[in-house]
């Protein structure tokens, strides 16, 4: 049995290329500074679109190989953020892409939107008996921008919390990502009069699927040393990132700022100390209690010590 850091940190993401997209600098910052990182990943991304032409006949429509090649995708991602334990709920292929709402692809027997709550939460009370995080990440209720994955990865994440409390293993503290609307709005401003307007079409950040008001942020994760890891990551998903992505014309204005800071609202536990007008946090484990990692020694694992 091998011995695990004292900061263990679990991320529950629907896709391959959620972790690198929403989280990956938090991801490398932590990995980076000794934490032990745990990926679980929902889906294999079948349904996705394909931005590279020469794999177009991947598609769930022809193929249907996408899913297996974005397992070497993210395993891609993962080194570069310098993660090394990934897992697949449920082991890879348990759990299928259910596409985006309302489409007919949600309705697919192995569709992640028809798993059954608690089986998929028992594969990840087993995950969280196994590391013993301390601190988990996962979506809002909507799942962030609302894809049917998403809100289900949230469900699913939540329902573990629950049943791994009843065993005293459940994260002590549980963040959901956000983006602050102040973020939001300096985007937006930046960008009024660009060519290349992620924004373009918006009049107002209330339009919006997603956007938290900045008093209901509970930490700010500055990640900016590792943005370059993130980027790379991202770039290893390039069936789902073109390479002309504004998300990298955005990197090019704003750099480590933008791809480098992470923001997240506390769904459970205590906000530890932070700075600035909320108080935002600049570490997740702020706040938790000095603990040495769990014995995973034989002796202890027999029940001996
Ligand atoms: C970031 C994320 O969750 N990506 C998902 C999402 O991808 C969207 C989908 O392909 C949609 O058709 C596009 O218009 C949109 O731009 C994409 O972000 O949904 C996919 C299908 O469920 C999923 O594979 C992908 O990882
Ligand atoms: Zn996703």
């Amino acid at each position: 049995m091998t011995m695990l850091p004292d900061r263990r940190l679990l991320l529950v993401h629907a896709h391959p290329d959620d972790e690198s997209i929403g989280t990956g600098s938090t991801m490398a910052h932590y990995a980076a500074n000794g934490a032990h990182v745990t990926l679980v990943t929902c889906t294999l991304g079948e349904e996705g679109e394909i931005h590279v032409p020469a794999l177009a006949q991947l598609a769930a429509a022809e193929a249907d190989q996408l899913g297996g090649y974005r397992i070497a995708e993210l395993a891609a991602a993962c080194a570069a953020l310098g993660v090394s334990d990934h897992r697949f709920l449920g082991g890879a292929g348990r759990y299928r892409d259910s596409g985006m709402m309302g489409l007919a692809t949600n309705e697919h027997p192995r569709a992640f939107w028809q798993a059954d709550l608690d089986e998929a939460a028992g594969h990840l009370v087993e995950i969280m008996r196994e590391v013993r995080p301390q601190v988990l990440i996962t979506y809002d209720p909507n799942g962030f921008y609302g894809h049917p994955d998403h809100i289900q990865a949230h469900r699913v994440a939540m329902r573990a919390v629950d049943l791994a409390a009843a065993e005293g293993c459940a994260p002590l503290k549980v963040y959901w990502t956000a983006m602050p609307l102040s973020v939001l709005e300096a985007g937006m401003a930046h960008f009024a009069e660009s060519a290349d307007n992620p924004f373009g079409g918006i009049e107002d950040i209330a339009d919006l699927p997603f956007g938290t008001p900045d008093a209901q942020i509970a930490a700010r994760i500055d990640g900016t040393d590792q943005h370059l890891a993130k980027e790379t990551a991202m770039r290893a998903h390039a069936t789902q990132i073109p390479a002309n992505s504004w998300l990298y014309s955005i990197a090019g204005n704003f750099g480590g700022e933008f791809m480098g800071v992470e923001f997240f609202t506390l769904a459970v536990g205590e906000k530890g100390p932070g700075t600035g007008p909320y108080g935002w946090e600049d570490d997740l484990f702020a706040g938790l209690p000095e603990e040495t990692a769990p014995d995973r020694s034989p002796v202890a694992a027999a029940g001996l010590r």
